[in-house]
């Protein structure tokens, strides 16, 4: 069988992660950005070393003087050279903008962070502060300042950084709200790391992308402020400023229009050059790449054990043609450091109707195999060789379209962690009315009474209370259950469930198990289950292909292999379960004897 995507693989595109200075200069909006951005920072430092007149430099005879060699804007109604203006302006504007960025951030994204991690009473009481300064009108207010301290720049805009540095403090609370229950950072916490260094490495990472969108905002925000106050009359009259040249030539309009399109053009363009390079900054910061990708530049198939999997003759092999076909499939990791397989010639068939069970150790690549069914490999991890077709259809290289076309349609997913899985902002009857809604196009109350018919049939016993609730309302057990509604709800024609019942107590994995064995016996469903427990496989499973480091290393009906394992590696797991030994009985409580 040819491995569809070494072939295909070769012709595409695609192209390995490049860093982010690349990925900004391949981005046509942000090269385009990026260069007038760069070119305006370098007017801004070396302009005013080049120009051949000082910003207030006057020359009767070039009052509203045309443009000419020697003044290539020409003169304004002083007779200053309005090109030297115009590049001393620049470098004012922007370091008044860059200062009113600067006070913002620095007193926005600290609040925001301690606030968010810490909340207490700081918390409560800087909202607070938040929403009290959000609720001042700016202008007014720089106006009022600029009565009190007069005409400085500075001053002003240091003033509007302070003022819009909520926006800063909201959306960093926001943000580090959201990370700061996650499991990792507990986890960190747990493995002693000092809250500034959990801060630090976890949740900066998460509020980089909105305060970088915000600060373009912020920019343009400020250069348009500071434009305002010098339009109005109220900046200083020493300083050269877009917003104090746009005034002169606002007031000389009659006279000589373009006094006031230069500046006019400088702050447009800066302003959308900075929220067009924020935004493709943040787009490429953020990307996560193509979820599947189909390059395999530079991937070469591992060396050690080759060769095929140990497969039991089947006696009872299905007549029907399979409805999932993997043929040699590869999955590989991407990094700085190289490729890392995965998954390595891994081939495997489920027919409709069939368990098949994955089994193997911890890391194994059970996981990776199932996930490069459903399309949802992570970050970084790429199919890089072999064919997955379901019902005929290439999925290896399908793109996302295609995927959805399948995902939560025909085939179906039950998670490994049930509360990980379900959304805590929205109520389980909403989880599963969603796609019961948008997939199936259901009506409202069709999708409504629908879930409840499904939260019944798998055994939830006040489907409408536990429809109302949220996640954190019900048991594990129970969210399994409902994770299980979802994926059947469509009727699909497999589910892959990965470990479905890991997270759950003895007596819930038991309930769980017949559940699915139920189900899939009501509906017909092909099911391929990943698991380490042998006890699942045989519970379930027709089939078992056992997994060892990335490959499959035997396969057979479940009987065959419980009967005849052939492979090391599958008497070994075989040997690690419990044996017949006698149990050693009731533990001894403290201080006590046992009885
Ligand atoms: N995002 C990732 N980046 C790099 N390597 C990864 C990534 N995710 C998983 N791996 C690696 O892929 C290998 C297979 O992982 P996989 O999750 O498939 O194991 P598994 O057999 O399902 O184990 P478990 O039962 O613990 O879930 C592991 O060595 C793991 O380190």
């Amino acid at each position: 069988m040819t491995p569809a995507l070494v072939l295909s693989g070769q012709n595409r595109t695609d192209r390995l992660p490049v860093s982010l200075p690349m990925r900004l200069v391949r981005n046509p909006l942000g090269l385009i950005a990026g260069s007038y951005l760069f070119l305006l920072v370098l007017v801004a430092a070396i302009g005013p070393l080049l120009v051949s007149f000082g910003p207030s430099q006057a020359d009767i005879s070039n009052v509203f003087g045309p443009i000419s060699a020697e003044h290539l804007l020409g003169g304004d109604s002083a007779g200053r050279d309005v090109l030297s203006r115009l590049v001393y302006a620049t470098s004012l504007s922007l370091l008044g903008a860059a200062i009113t960025v600067v006070v913002a951030i620095a007193a926005g994204v600290p609040a925001g962070l301690i606030a968010g991690y810490r909340g207490g009473w700081f918390g409560e009481l800087s909202a607070w502060f938040a929403g009290v300064m959000l609720s001042l009108p700016a202008i007014v207010v720089l106006l009022a300042a600029r009565s009190v301290i007069g005409p400085s720049m500075w001053l002003i805009m240091a003033i509007f950084g302070v003022l819009i540095s909520p926006s800063y403090y909201r959306i960093v609370f926001t943000s580090v709200r959201g990370v700061r229950e996650e499991l990792y950072i507990d986890a960190a916490r747990a493995a002693g790391l000092s809250d500034l260094r959990i801060v630090g490495r976890h949740v900066l990472s998460a509020v980089r992308a909105p305060v970088i969108l915000l600060t373009s905002g912020i920019f343009g925000a400020a250069i348009a402020i500071q434009a305002a106050v010098d339009f109005l009359g109220l900046g200083d009259p020493e300083l050269p400023t877009w917003g104090s040249m746009l005034s002169e030539g606002f007031y000389n309009i009659s006279r000589t229009p373009m006094l006031l399109v230069w500046p006019a053009i400088a702050i447009a363009l800066t302003c959308v050059a900075f929220t067009l390079f924020g935004t493709v900054l943040r787009d490429e910061l953020e990307r996560t790449g193509p979820v599947r990708s189909y390059g395999n530049q530079g991937w070469t198939p591992p060396s050690g054990e080759t060769g095929a999997a140990l497969t039991h003759a089947r006696t009872d092999q299905p007549t029907t043609a399979p409805l999932l076909e993997v043929d040699n499939l590869a999955v590989a990791y991407h990094s700085d450091a190289g490729w890392r397989t995965v998954v390595h010639d891994v081939s495997l068939k489920v027919h409709p109707g069939e368990v098949h069970a994955l089994i193997g150790e911890s890391g194994s690549g059970k996981t990776q195999t199932a996930w490069s069914i459903l399309g949802l490999l992570p970050q970084g991890g790429r199919v890089v060789s072999g064919s997955i077709r379901f019902d005929g259809t290439e999925l290896a290289d399908a793109n996302d379209s295609v995927l959805t076309g399948f995902r939560g349609r025909r085939i179906g997913y039950v998670p490994q962690e049930p509360l990980s899985n379900l959304d805590p902002s929205y109520t389980v009857g909403h989880q599963l009315l969603e796609p019961l809604r948008v997939v199936q196009g259901l009506s409202r109350e069709a999708a409504r009474s629908r879930s409840l018919d499904l939260l019944s049939r798998v055994g939830i016993p006040a489907p409408r209370r536990v429809f109302d609730s949220y996640p954190h309302e019900i048991s594990g057990g129970m969210a399994q259950r409902v994770l299980i509604a979802g994926a059947v709800s469509c009727e699909p024609d497999l589910i892959i469930a990965d470990e479905p019942t890991t997270a759950l107590d003895v007596t819930v994995q038991a309930e769980i198990l017949q559940l699915l064995r139920d189900l899939q016996l009501e509906f017909g469903t092909a099911m391929l289950l990943v698991t380490h427990n042998f006890g699942v496989v045989a519970d379930i499973a027709n089939t078992v292909s056992v997994m060892k480091e990335g490959k499959i290393v035997e396969t057979g009906s479940v009987e065959q292999v419980f009967a005849e394992p052939r492979h090391p590696y599958t008497r070994d797991l075989f040997g690690a379960l419990l044996g017949d030994a006698p149990s050693r009985g009731p533990l001894t409580p403290i201080g006590k004897t046992a009885p």
